[in-house]
């Protein structure tokens, strides 16, 4: 798979070298055979003229039957012979052939950068992505293949496209133009969208005023919307893969998630006054060289630490990723694991005794969180694709849910950002209004689980606790957090889940439960509180 991972797209650019000398060598081969195979046809048709003109006389003689056998016979070979040439070049183009998924997955990528950051198609389509032109546009022939393609996830913008392309093929020669529109046409009389196709057909007659049964089909039509209603329906999904996922976060998050990666949902005044810039160290060792760190919420505990791996150690993160990368999952109930729409990206999880650098960066947690190590989880290196993302989501293993390793649940994450992004790619954390910006070589750490609970809070979705030997640790549900998709760039994350056993002295129980009712949890998704009107 490609789309899911921007840095496995990186290995498509010698399939586009292939197409490109397979299509030079197919169009030499293709201009030969037709030289080749008008010399027959030259040949024979005279041959056969002569012969329907007296077909005994000509038969008769044997000259003329040697001829007709080896036309028959020879020549018919020899034509599939030089075809043959051709077969073997487009067999190469089979072997760089991409499957329909690929397609449908760069095109929701589009669509969901669209959707999260409100860029216009007629920008979009211009190469002008927050202001800044990328690339020039592009061409009415690829917007209809995205526009086809896009109805599968928006009725609105799959209209833009069509719309813009409309507009953009102006530009191009009338034999472009008229191919083009005809297919417009096509498509719009297929979706029963019949002033449009009332339109396409006029566009089309100024151009080619012969265009075939064009009165008729233009009655039929006007006709037709007569009966039909304009539908703005979009194209029923039928592909399993599609449907599955689009509850994983449910509508309200999404508003919310959406509003956060653009950057709109700020923390009050009084809220940020109470956070503070600090050098951090939690153990022996870094007492002289202490971490700088960023308070970025006080409860659930949020913090980001600047410079905590170098170049080099990000490199070899990378490429020791690079040898398993494989699309990511999410997971499902009683240890079930699955692809998900909601999680487009690809990750590896290398083993730990493979290289000193683990161990490493195990200490660097260690002396950053001062949180036991042993019992956490490998590295998870994390590669983004098209408009790649993660959508709300907790890290912590739900009521029902388990994670392997026996070692409890997850109670504290340190995500390490391995990459800048030149547009989006933020973490977000929609609930809580706050927003990290992806910026290679800090990381960013929370508490999944509070340090006190009590089962006054189950509350929340009725049984969303879990009980651990020690204490009772309460999800923290405010933690739900997002990766933004990526807009322009290539994101790569490195996550360390940190499990709750061995934890007991690093992060001991407090003694005040905390306490939640109902009410709270109800109001955390009213769209008004984030300024949206629903
Ligand atoms: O990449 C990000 O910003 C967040 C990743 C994340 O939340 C996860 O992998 O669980
Ligand atoms: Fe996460």
């Amino acid at each position: 798979e490609f789309f899911s991972s921007t840095d496995e797209l990186r290995n498509l650019v010698k399939n586009d070298q292939k197409l490109l000398s397979s299509l030079k060598e197919l169009s030499k081969e293709l201009e030969r055979t037709n030289l080749y195979v008008k010399k027959i046809l030259n040949n024979i048709k005279d041959e056969h003229i002569l012969m329907t003109k007296d077909v005994d006389s000509y038969i008769f003689n044997p000259l003329n039957a040697f001829s007709l056998i080896k036309r028959l016979t020879h020549d018919v070979d020899s034509i599939q012979q030089s075809l043959e040439f051709t077969k073997k070049i487009t067999a190469k183009l089979e072997e760089i052939k991409l499957p329909e998924s690929e397609l449908s997955g760069a095109v929701e990528g589009i669509y969901r950068l669209q959707n999260a950051y409100e860029l216009k198609t007629e920008d979009f389509v211009r190469g002008i992505i927050q202001n800044k032109r990328y690339r020039r546009e592009l061409l009415p022939s690829d917007l209809i293949v995205l526009a086809k393609e896009m109805r599968k996830f928006d009725a609105k913008y799959t209209n833009d496209y069509f719309k813009v392309a409309k507009e953009l093929s102006l530009k191009y020669d009338q034999h472009t133009r008229l191919s083009f529109l005809e297919e417009l046409f096509e498509i719009y009389n297929s979706t029963s969208k019949y002033d449009e196709a009332v339109d396409v057909l006029d566009e089309i007659l100024k151009i080619n005023p012969s265009f075939p049964k064009y009165e008729e089909t233009r009655m039929n039509i006007e006709l037709l919307s007569l009966f039909n209603n304009q539908n703005d329906q979009m194209e029923a999904i039928e592909d399993p893969y599609l449907l599955e996922g689009s509850h994983y976060t449910n509508p309200k998050e999404g508003m919310i998630y959406s509003k956060a990666c653009r950057q709109e949902l700020k923390k009050s005044i009084h809220e940020t006054s109470q956070l503070h810039c600090r050098y951090i160290s939690k153990t022996f060792f870094t007492k002289i060289a202490p971490f700088k760190f960023v308070e970025a919420n006080l409860d659930p505990y949020i913090g980001i630490y600047l410079d905590v791996i170098s170049e080099k150690e990000i490199e070899s993160l990378k490429t020791l990723a690079r040898e398993n990368l494989h699309r990511a999952e999410v997971l499902g109930f009683n240890k079930t694991t699955r692809v998900s729409r909601v999680r487009v990206a690809q990750l590896s999880w290398p083993d730990e005794w493979k290289h000193t650098i683990f161990q490493t960066l195990n200490n660097r947690v260690n002396d950053m969180t001062g949180l036991n190590m042993k019992t956490s989880e490998r590295w998870q290196i994390q590669n983004y694709g098209i408009g790649g993302f993660y959508g709300a989501h907790h890290d912590y293993a739900d009521v029902g849910q388990i994670f392997g390793g026996d070692t409890g649940n997850r109670i504290a994450t340190t995500l390490l950002y391995l990459s800048d992004v030149e547009k989006g790619g933020g973490t977000v954390f929609p609930l809580l209004r706050i927003y990290v910006p992806p910026v290679k070589g800090t990381a960013v750490f929370w508490y999944n689980l509070s340090s006190s609970g009590d089962r006054g809070t189950l509350y929340l979705k009725s049984v969303e606790f879990i009980e651990c030997l020690i204490c009772l640790l309460i999800l923290e549900y405010l933690t739900r957090h997002a990766a933004c998709p990526v807009l322009i760039g290539s994101k790569w994350v490195a996550n360390k889940w940190i499990r709750e056993y061995g934890q007991e002295s690093a992060r001991p129980c407090d003694l005040t439960p905390k306490l939640t009712d109902e009410k709270y949890f109800l109001r955390l998704y009213d769209l008004k509180d984030y300024g949206i009107d629903a």
